[in-house]
């Protein structure tokens, strides 16, 4: 039964602005969330951002509150099974996800398992992670170089901030300096810059230079499938949904998007179990998974990560956000040498060192 709960406010700069063809933020603004039971604490993490598909940060306030109310008295499984029912026509993902990973996290503890093992039996212990660069106007050699030498071996670059033909030259440019192509892909993201016809040229241009890019995340502006498997069929790379991926799963087909690629946020998508179960059907049908963080606090990228364990997927994971975090909220998980390895205490692994 929950005895307590709660949440507190944080606001935490960034070391520098994050960029991307939807806008940017130079903080990060949510709540730290907790719940008790039997003198165990579970920890989530609700920090909404509407340009990656979550509600605003008022709607998320509004609804933490209710949830929050409704906890006390109550059995932890009741309410993670409560939360999952709800999710798939719930407008606040975000508030959800914090609330799931909390109880998640105090459940896990309480069976004495690694968050990762809860969700899943076979949860892998290292997951492969792309460094995450920033806009490629912006990206300079240095960062580039250092990268690699930290021995990650994708490299994520914002694209669509300038337009397609700029783009083109900075990424001819970057790839011509670097010794990128060797041991080292790009994975780019376009958070739905793109008109067709733009995204075609560059498609095509990117084949035909055959610049070394592993993936394409949100090429379009109007991503139809239909639009999107005429992309695939002309891409080098596999093309990934991210923002604009329905949430409603009950009736999603992963086959019928048009991508080959699903890249999962699980704090968009409004939980844990809900994104695993999304991850296992995307791969039993052949389309590959990536799961993100939210450039979020410790607390909650530590269950994205944990979720990332459990789905186990060989491609490399967009969790290496810890360090644009000019403060946080506990120690963050951190790759080394391009790895993150996942600890085999109990919960997910976040501890909250500020008071
Ligand atoms: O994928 C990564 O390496 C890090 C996460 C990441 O890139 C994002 C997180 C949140 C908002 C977005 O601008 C961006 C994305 O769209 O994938
Ligand atoms: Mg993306």
């Amino acid at each position: 039964m929950i005895e307590r709960a709660g949440c507190r406010p944080y606001d935490l700069p960034l070391c520098r602005a994050w960029g991307s063809a939807r806008g940017g933020f130079a903080r990060r603004r949510g709540w730290l969330v907790w719940v008790e039971a039997d003198g165990l604490s579970g920890y989530g993490d609700c920090a909404p951002l509407p340009a990656a598909g979550t509600e605003t940060y008022e709607a998320a306030g509004a609804m933490l509150e209710q949830l929050i109310a409704r906890l006390h008295g109550q059995a932890v499984e009741t309410l993670l099974a409560t939360l999952d029912a709800e999710s798939d026509t719930a407008t606040t993902p975000a508030a959800r996800f914090a609330l799931d990973c909390a109880l998640a996290d105090l459940a896990s503890r309480r069976r004495g398992l690694s968050l990762r093992h809860w969700l899943a039996s076979e949860a892998v212990d290292r997951l492969a992670v792309n460094a995450m660069l920033g806009t490629l106007g912006a990206v300079d050699h240095e960062a580039l170089r250092l990268s690699r030498e930290q021995g990650f071996r994708v490299l994520k670059l914002k694209v669509g901030v300038e337009t397609p033909t700029s783009d083109l030259e900075s990424l001819i440019a970057l790839v011509q300096h670097q010794s990128v192509g060797l041991d080292v892909s790009l994975r780019l993201d376009a958070n739905g810059a793109w008109r067709f016809d733009q995204a075609c040229w560059f498609i095509e241009r990117l084949a035909r230079l055959r610049l070394p890019i592993e993936s394409i995340e949100e090429p379009l502006a109007e991503p139809t499938p239909e639009r999107l498997a005429e992309l695939q069929a002309l891409a080098p790379c596999a093309l990934a949904l991210d923002e604009s991926l329905p949430t409603r799963f009950a009736t999603l087909d992963p086959t019928e998007l048009g991508v080959r690629r699903l890249v999962l946020k699980p704090a968009a998508l409004g939980g844990l179990r809900r994104t695993l179960a999304l991850a296992c059907h995307a791969q039993a049908a052949g389309i590959e998974v990536v799961v993100t963080s939210l450039v979020e606090s410790a607390a909650g990228l530590w269950p994205t990560a944990q979720l990332a364990g459990a789905i186990a997927s060989p491609i490399p994971q967009g969790l290496a956000t810890a360090d644009w975090l000019a403060a946080d909220l506990g120690q963050a998980p951190r790759p080394q040498g391009g790895w993150l390895d996942l600890p085999d205490r109990p919960g997910s692994g976040f501890v909250s060192t500020r008071v």
